[in-house]
């Protein structure tokens, strides 16, 4: 039987991918809750549809199947009883804004059909819907002083941070920010109860529960046997040496994680912000992760002297250190704006490294990062353009926006 879960790698031909299509949840943005809701700008819904209809197109026009997260969810949710759990859960842990109103909200969500109700969590609840004879708490009638009951989802499209996949098993992700963190409950569902992966008890290298924080974005399969994860604003390290511990013991193919340490910063959240790879030997890069000559912290950790522990040796330079793990003589980095201060700036702001591979040499990338786009041909990789004027308002780009859960292994 087919495993319905395997990547082994960034760049092998992409087969099944998760999307979600942005809903109701982009239009609750407002100037007061960006910030909050990790937004810059409020995106035009009918534009941000069409762009992101526009870049599933361009993957299913290549052959890949795109499934979509609030489908999958939606088949889940359809067992009354799967349906009941998963409310109780998602109020719970919406619990800042629930507080006492649980069951009014319940009873509400409950009145509509299942692929609605998917929809309404998404989209984030208003205290203005539930009728006023049903307010029994003070903080219910203020929708001046904050206006949901349950906050919107509005990051739910960048579905490559909440879990992501690592050989035949996923690392289930408790997201570093409040405003993200019910995201990966989708995904401990899916895995747990959609008919496509309960039979294969998808093994989960890393739990949702665990304490410390790792997203999705941080997390970059270099080969069969190597990770490369991001130690930044998003990705703690005890978080990934965790993953490691359980990598290692638990019979996965990977016996290296490499450990990238990149600035915190909000243009800088991720490694995949910063850092893609394109073909077997090429990546794209933004210059100002490295130091002068290129220096930058790396570290490898591999199995330790037991369970407990792993072994940690430091590299100091990231061209050479990717030689050495994937074995080659030579790899070339591919600046994001070519290396102008502010074309690198500038397309690095709006996700110009931020590609998605979809067979080696081959990605998908936002058509306004013209200079990079450039450079990316002339060093003999095809650029497939999706138009993302909309898109990239939620500062995250291709790869931010699909979950490959199928790579062939090249
Ligand atoms: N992998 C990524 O870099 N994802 C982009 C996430 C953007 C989203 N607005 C966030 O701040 O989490």
């Amino acid at each position: 039987m087919r495993h319905p879960i395997h990547v082994t790698s960034e760049i092998g031909e992409l087969k099944t991918v998760l999307l979600h299509r942005p809903g109701k949840e982009v239009e609750n943005l407002t100037p007061e809750f960006l910030h909050k809701l990790l937004f810059d700008d409020i995106p035009y819904l009918p534009t941000i549809q069409k762009e992101h209809d526009y870049f599933a197109n361009a993957l299913k026009n290549r052959g890949v199947e795109v499934l979509y997260l609030e489908n999958l969810l939606t088949e889940v949710l359809s067992s009354e009883e799967i349906r009941l759990q998963f409310i109780d859960q998602f109020l719970a842990e919406s619990k800042s804004n629930v507080n006492g109103a649980r069951e009014t909200l319940k009873e509400y969500l409950l009145s509509f059909p299942t692929d609605q109700m998917v929809d309404k969590m998404i989209a984030g609840v208003m205290k203005t819907e539930i009728e006023e004879g049903k307010k029994t708490h003070l903080y219910e009638f203020m929708a001046d002083h904050y206006p949901f009951y349950l906050d919107p989802m509005p990051n739910l499209y960048f579905t490559r941070d909440p879990a992501a996949a690592i050989g035949n098993g996923l690392s289930i992700n408790r997201m570093r920010e409040g405003a993200r963190r019910r995201e990966s409950m989708f995904m401990e569902y899916i895995i747990k109860y959609h008919p496509r992966f309960a039979k294969h008890d998808v093994p989960v290298w890393l739990n949702r529960d665990y304490e410390f924080a790792i997203e999705g974005g941080d997390e970059l399969i270099l080969s069969k046997s190597t990770v490369a994860i991001g130690v930044s604003a998003r990705t703690s390290a005890r978080a990934i040496e965790k993953l490691a511990l359980n990598l290692f013991k638990r019979q996965s193919d990977i016996t290296k994680i490499v450990a990238v340490e990149i600035p915190k910063s909000r243009a800088f959240m991720h490694l995949d912000t910063v850092f893609t790879m394109v073909d077997y030997d090429k990546f794209t890069i933004h210059p100002a992760i490295q130091g002068p000559d290129g220096n930058m912290r790396i570290y490898i950790l591999e199995k330790g002297k037991d369970s407990e522990h792993v072994k940690i040796t430091e590299r100091s330079n990231l061209t050479e250190c990717l030689k050495e793990v994937l074995g080659l003589d030579e790899i070339q980095l591919i600046p994001c704006g070519g290396g102008d201060v502010i074309a690198s700036a500038r397309e690095q702001w709006n996700d110009g490294s931020n590609t998605l591979a979809i067979s080696p040499g081959v990605v998908v990338t936002y058509d306004r990062n013209y200079v990079s786009n450039e450079l990316l041909r002339a060093s003999g990789i095809e650029v497939i353009e999706v138009p993302s004027s909309e898109l990239s308002r939620g500062r995250g780009g291709p790869r931010c926006m699909s979950m490959p859960i199928m790579r062939e292994d090249i």
